[in-house]
């Protein structure tokens, strides 16, 4: 159990609606220093709400928030300020500005003297690998180029707290791998890191912890270890030629398939105990799909089952079987004026 002095972000039964639409309905959710914690959730379930009112730009309706120390009461104490960095979905790029002066100018903002702000803008530009375009206006970089700058932009003044709103948006497999290389670098510096992301292989990537918000409130928080454990099972889903579906004890009909009727440690024995059945002697395989546990499965399960129901869900302790995961994997959400 962490004490409060570990604890980068406390908030406690935050609420927030937009008129008649309530958005975040109780949300509690703690972040210890030296840690990350990817907050998981649909497109529209309140992350970046939430992210606001974290950094103070937003006020809940009620509850309570506390970051880096500071009490934030509806109001965004100065001393906030010096604390955290923010990196927000939309691009905030000061589009004439070098990549170098985009640095020194956000550094300076933040009080650095012009000597140590280059200092550091040399250093982001180094960590991000911006170096060839140092001197390039920021108008002219990729999509990719600008997020890395975007972000680097919101730890020139080294942040006890990182707010970072899908960082990775628009970036190549070698400009996110060098994104998630500094985050995990800056926790491992014992700054906390609040991180949003579709993408779950950035989250494994990562090491980071995992809070899902669904229904407007946190509905399970985590090491990706115990949530794959609580809400994912490996499965499998059989089909056979002409879509005929035998009555096997211990299987389920889905679909033009069947599953297992409980979670299954082995799919390849399971799989063969099926074949092997006296109902299966006439029919001919057609397809197998194997479905794993991974963070993916357990977000699919998860969201599936709906906020109230997944309390439930987790109160149980069982990780229960829940239906076939879908395979799509369309779970990115992109906006921001910038973006590409
Ligand atoms: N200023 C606003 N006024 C009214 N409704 C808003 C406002 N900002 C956000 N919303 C609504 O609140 C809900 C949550 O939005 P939010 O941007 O926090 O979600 P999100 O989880 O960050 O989504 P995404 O994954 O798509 O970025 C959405 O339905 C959105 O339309």
């Amino acid at each position: 159990m962490a004490s409060a002095d570990d604890l980068a972000i406390q908030c406690s039964d935050v609420r927030k609606s937009y008129g008649s639409r309530c958005v975040l309905d109780g949300v509690n959710l703690q972040v210890r220093y030296g840690s990350i914690l990817a907050l998981l959730g649909r497109n529209g379930a309140g992350k970046s709400t939430l992210i606001s009112m974290l950094c103070g730009l937003l006020n809940p309706d009620s509850g309570s928030v506390r970051v880096a120390g500071v009490a934030l009461n509806g109001k965004r104490p100065n001393a906030l300020g010096s604390a955290i960095g923010l990196a927000p979905q939309d691009l905030g790029l000061y589009p004439q500005l070098t990549v170098m002066q985009n640095l020194m100018s956000m550094a300076m903002v933040q009080g650095l003297r012009p000597r140590n702000a280059r200092e550091r803008a040399e250093d982001l530009i180094d960590m991000f690998d911006l170096g060839k375009q140092s001197g390039q206006r920021a108008e002219s970089l990729s999509g990719g180029q600008k997020r890395r700058l975007h972000t680097a932009m919101a730890l020139v003044h080294s942040p006890r707290v990182l707010f970072l709103d899908e960082p990775t948006v628009g970036a190549d497999v070698e400009a996110r791998s060098s994104i998630l290389q500094v985050v995990r670098g800056i926790a491992d510096s014992s700054t906390a890191v609040l991180y949003t992301t579709h993408y779950m292989e950035e989250i494994e990537q990562l090491g980071a912890d995992v809070a899902f918000l669904d229904g407007g409130s946190i509905v399970d928080q985590g090491s990706i270890h115990d949530i794959i454990k609580r809400h994912a099972a490996p499965s499998i889903c059989v089909s056979f030629v002409g879509g005929l579906q035998p009555e096997v004890i211990g299987w389920v009909r889905t679909g033009d398939g069947l599953e297992p009727d409980r979670p299954i440690d082995d799919p390849g024995r399971t799989l063969a105990a099926l074949l092997s059945d006296q109902h299966c002697r006439d029919v001919q395989l057609k397809d197998v799909q194997v479905i794993h546990a991974n963070l993916e499965t357990a977000y699919r399960n998860i969201v599936r089952s709906g906020g109230g129901d997944s309390v439930a869900y987790i109160a149980s302790g069982n990780p229960g079987y829940p239906e076939r995961p879908e395979q799509s994997q369309a779970l990115s959400g992109i906006s921001g004026k910038e973006n590409r």
